[in-house]
């Protein structure tokens, strides 16, 4: 993933990463909304897809308070919807049985905020039927295999999947692929993250056992031919479970609630139709509380801060599919896949070449098929196939899936990609059986069986069984069935005209944003790693139009923007467009263009946009904009930082010149006193004298006093200034002890006012230096010049940085930077790069990009010469050595770059002082740096391949 972070499209090869992490930069530059689309057959690897991008997104963004909890729950979520709403299937033993749409919301600063997830048409009729070789859905599986004993217990359940009518239909219950124990784990670890409480759990595996139970419900006829259910242990517990009371349970499951007029008459099923009750109920339960999990998962994700986001969407939806028999599921979700291929045609190959045709670019229009006839002859309004079974099955009358065979055959009979037995000719007849029809999809033609196709469209559900659920204990339930449902008398929309419905503002989701593509391809049909079947991919390769694209894409540009938005956003790079271009647009488009040297075969200019022909012109450009950009920015910044400064002097020099006045006040008026002062001493201490004087016996100690005052009085104009100052007045015989007092008094404070005044800065400058002493003193020539220097904080700014570094190093701060000169593993050749080291890792940066990443983890040593040079080779550790292998590096001011290197990472005894030579490892191929001294410093490459490295002699 690392590999691909910040790199341009066209520098590595192709990888799902790569669309990631172009959609994820373009949206945090260009502040705008994407989406990936990733389609392909069932089990071609969407789902898979999906999981890696997320990853990926949750890798690259930067870390916030919000990334882990935010990341954590955007990818557990998917555990427990592959749970809920996956299966094994003949094409795929993790096939995605709903259709899923997530938007990842991110934040100003491209960190994620929040998710939303849009699910669509979940296959209900899984949870009371499956194919042979299926399964139902995982959670069954997973429930009854990894489920604590407890629960098992609570919910009246066994171990064994064979004893539930619900789980062997496909008789595959155990599939070696898929362990549902650990994954059951996964799905209790997820719901703790998720936010569920004990309480939803319980209610939530409640009902997914009631399922299971309902199951097992089996009826026997009465001597009426009515159903009955004699053995009431499974009906116990589904009532214990959805807390309703049994006797009521079990009248909805075997009566129905017939209305005439402002009656209620309830009438008793037959055998057939009880079966039918039970399963609608089972379906419609999973279904609902499905739905249920998606809103509760949502409320988990949702982003509670207001400011506008930014959105990549990740549409993983169920692939196209054919089966032996194929039933309306499938029919839906080939809809789909028709949609969305519709979609892929509309915003490139379609839009692409009209697009060149009206901007007046010359064009060799390249040939497609069009998929809209098959998205017409399914959902035109009154004539398309959905419409005609909507209207089937809310006509009054008896209708019957053979009499909506029946008026398809009348309908779009003429239609070319629909058939029927009878419409078919004699060598496809055998294939359509009288009870199917035949669509001729983009992908290929596929049989489908009408049976149950108007009852699963209709998806009816009792009257009474829903008034049981509303009134459940079970609050999951209730919050599925609202009893607002039993008062709506209007018909509610069939199950196809939700889905169309569904599946139209999902386009319109879709068209908002920018997008992306990823085709999945599906090498074998037989779910085996490394088999690759030449005629199926060469198939999905055809009906997917990806040979098309291609051309359009190889004849094609790369890249188009209105005049107005491109000059807007590269101008900077032309003096004449910058900052303002007063013409029309398109000419200075033109202008700039030619500036940056786009050579014509580069680009077109049509009516209203831009053309540009290859990724790389465009790649440049935006490394250019990048450059100029970060060089705006710092003339702005000093042009600001001047202003900031005149304004601050401006304001200072009035308040000194107030102060400067205040201050001379203060002084004159101090000057007045102690003149004052000093005539009155002097005064006092001749009146004092002459007083003494009168006394003859005084005079030796008036003698003395005199000269202790004069002593003092001097000392105190001679006073040391600095705590190196060894100078002390001299001071009389019989001043000698005192003066050593004083002497030591005066020290101790110059010593007291010295500490305080050390800044911390001077506290770590002291620190490095004794770091350095450690690791260099009398062990690296030039030692002694760099440790008379100060160290300097950083010798780079976060100016010199350019801002996409900054977000590629995910903001993490420089701790210090210097400029260095990296010497490369193809004949040893010197590149300016900039060295960055943060708290936990080393950068390698160049312009603005970063050509290496070395966590301090990986860092095994540093190796330098005993000589003057400023060369040092840092070794990795050889997980990373498989990367990019040992650095070579020289900078000037290697004593403090080392230091500082070291103290980051903590890596002290990791530094090594070599003699004569360092020994490293470029790639798993070993190199060597050969050190000597002569006249002048030299850098080259000598005759046995080691790098050559001579500096002079300092005097120490
Ligand atoms: N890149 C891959 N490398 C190896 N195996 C893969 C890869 N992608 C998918 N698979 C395998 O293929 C299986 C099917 O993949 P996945 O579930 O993603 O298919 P899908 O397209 O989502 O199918 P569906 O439409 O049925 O949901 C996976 O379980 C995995 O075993």
């Amino acid at each position: 993933m690392n590999m691909y972070q910040g790199v341009n499209f066209i520098e590595l090869p192709p990888h799902i990463y790569a669309v990631a992490d172009n959609a994820y930069r373009v949206m945090c530059t260009e502040r705008n909304n994407h989406f990936i689309l990733i389609s392909g057959e069932s089990g071609s690897g969407k789902t898979e897809t999906s999981k890696k991008i997320l990853q990926y997104l949750a890798m690259a963004c930067p870390i916030t308070e919000k990334l882990h909890t935010i990341r954590d729950r955007l990818l557990l979520s998917n555990p427990v919807l592959e749970a809920f709403g996956n299966a094994k299937t003949l094409r795929n033993d993790n096939s995605s049985r709903f259709g899923k749409y997530m938007d990842v919301q991110f934040d100003y600063k491209g960190a994620p905020a929040g998710g939303h997830i849009l699910s669509y048409l979940i296959e209900k009729s899984r949870v009371v039927h499956q194919n042979q070789g299926e399964r139902n859905f995982h959670i069954f599986y997973q429930l009854l295999e990894g489920g604590e004993d407890h629960l098992i217990r609570w919910l009246g359940l066994e171990r064994k999947p064979e004893n539930y009518s619900y789980l062997i239909q496909g008789e595959c219950a155990k599939v070696s692929s898929i362990c549902d124990k650990s994954n059951w784990k996964l799905v209790r670890k997820a719901f703790t993250i998720i936010e569920f409480t004990e309480a939803d759990i319980e209610h939530l595996f409640g009902l997914v056992a009631s399922v299971l139970h309902l199951g097992n419900i089996k009826y026997e006829e009465d001597s009426h031919g009515h159903a009955i259910i004699r053995n009431g242990a499974q009906i116990q517990w589904v009532s214990k479970l959805l807390g309703v009371p049994v006797s009521i349970l079990q009248e909805a499951l075997t009566h129905k609630k017939i209305e005439a007029r402002s009656e209620q008459v309830l009438s008793p099923l037959n055998l057939e139709l009880a079966y039918y009750a039970r399963d609608a109920l089972a379906k419609s339960m999973y279904g609902r509380s499905f739905t249920w999990l998606v809103n509760k998962i949502n409320g988990s994700l949702a982003n509670k801060e207001p400011p506008k986001k930014t959105v990549i969407g990740l549409l993983d939806i169920y692939g196209f599919e054919v089966f032996e028999t194929n039933s309306f599921e499938q029919f839906c979700i080939n809809y789909c896949n028709e949609k969305l291929q519709q979609l892929f045609i509309a915003m490139t190959l379609k839009a692409e070449q009209e697009e060149y045709e009206t901007e007046g670019i010359e064009w060799e229009p390249v040939q497609y098929f069009d998929n809209k006839i098959i998205c017409d002859l399914i959902e035109e309004k009154h004539k398309g196939i959905i419409a005609i079974m909507d209207e089937e099955c809310l006509r009054p009358g008896e209708a019957t899936d053979l009499s909506y065979l029946a008026k398809l055959e009348e309908k779009v009979g003429e239609h070319p990609h629909f058939l029927t037995r009878k419409l078919a000719g004699p060598e496809t007849r055998k294939a359509i059986d009288w009870v199917d029809f035949q669509l001729i999809h983009y992908a290929g033609e596929v049989t489908y069986c009408a049976v149950g196709f108007l009852e699963k469209n209709n998806d009816l559900l009792y009257r009474n069984l829903k008034e049981v659920l509303v009134k459940s204990k079970n609050y999951i339930l209730r919050d599925c069935f609202h009893a607002s449902e039993l008062d709506n008398r209007k018909r509610p929309e069939t199950v196809t005209t939700q889905f169309k419905n569904s599946l139209t503002s999902l386009m319109d989701i879709l068209m908002s944003k920018e997008p992306a593509y990823i085709r999945c391809i599906k090498p074998n049909n037989d779910k085996k790693p490394g088999k690759f079947d030449d005629m199926l991919v060469r198939h999905q390769v055809k009906y997917l139009g990806l040979m098309e694209h291609l051309r359009v894409r190889r004849a094609g540009f790369a890249y188009r923007r209105k005049y107005e938005t491109f000059l807007e956003r590269y101008k900077s790079l032309c003096p004449e467009t910058w900052p303002n271009w007063s013409g029309p647009a398109r000419e200075g488009v033109e202008r700039l263009v030619k500036y940056v040297g786009y050579q014509p075969n580069e680009y077109k200019l049509g009516r209203t946009k831009l053309f540009i022909r290859f990724p790389c012109t465009l790649f440049s450009t935006v490394d250019a904009f990048e450059m100029k950009k970060h060089q705006l920015v710092s003339k702005i910044q000093a042009k600001y930082k001047g202003c900031l400064g005149k304004r601050d002097y401006l304001k200072k020099k009035k308040t000194a010149i107030q102060l400067q006045s205040c201050w001379r006040g203060v002084m004159a008026r101090r000057a007045a006193k102690k003149r004052a002062w000093a005539a009155q001493t002097i005064r006092k201490f001749i009146i004092g004298f002459i007083d003494r004087n009168k006394n003859p016996n005084n005079e030796n100690i008036n003698f003395l006093h005199m000269m202790h005052y004069n002593y003092l009085m001097k000392l105190k104009d001679h006073l040391p200034k600095h705590v190196r100052d060894k100078t002390w007045l001299q001071p009389p015989t019989a001043m000698t002890k005192t003066s050593e007092l004083l002497h030591k008094l005066c020290i101790r404070n110059l010593v007291r006012k010295y500490c305080r005044s050390i800044t911390p800065q001077k506290i770590e400058q002291m620190r490095q230096k004794v770091v350095a002493s450690e690791l260099f003193r009398g062990k690296k020539e030039g030692y002694e010049q760099s440790i008379n220097q100060p160290f300097e904080e950083s010798r780079l700014t976060d100016q010199d940085i350019s801002p996409k570094v900054h977000q590629l190093m995910l903001y993490d701060k420089m701790k210090y930077g210097i400029a260095v000169t990296k010497y490369d593993r193809n004949g040893f050749k010197a590149r300016p790069r900039s060295l960055v080291l943060t708290q936990t890792t080393l950068y390698i940066v160049e312009q603005v990009k970063i050509k290496q990443k070395i966590e301090y983890t990986n860092l095994k040593e540093i190796s330098v010469s005993n000589l003057s040079d400023g060369f040092f080779v840092i070794h990795v550790s050889p997980e990373d050595n498989k990367q990019k292998g040992d650095v070579v590096l020289q900078c000037d001011h290697i004593i403090e770059a080392l230091t500082k290197l070291s103290m980051l990472a903590s890596k002290q005894d990791a530094v090594n002082i070599c003699k004569g030579c360092i020994k490293f490892n470029f790639q798993n191929k070993n190199a060597v740096i050969d050190f000597t001294t002569a006249a002048e410093a030299q850098v080259y490459k000598a005759k046995n391949g080691h790098l050559t490295v001579t500096s002079p002699r300092l005097k120490s």
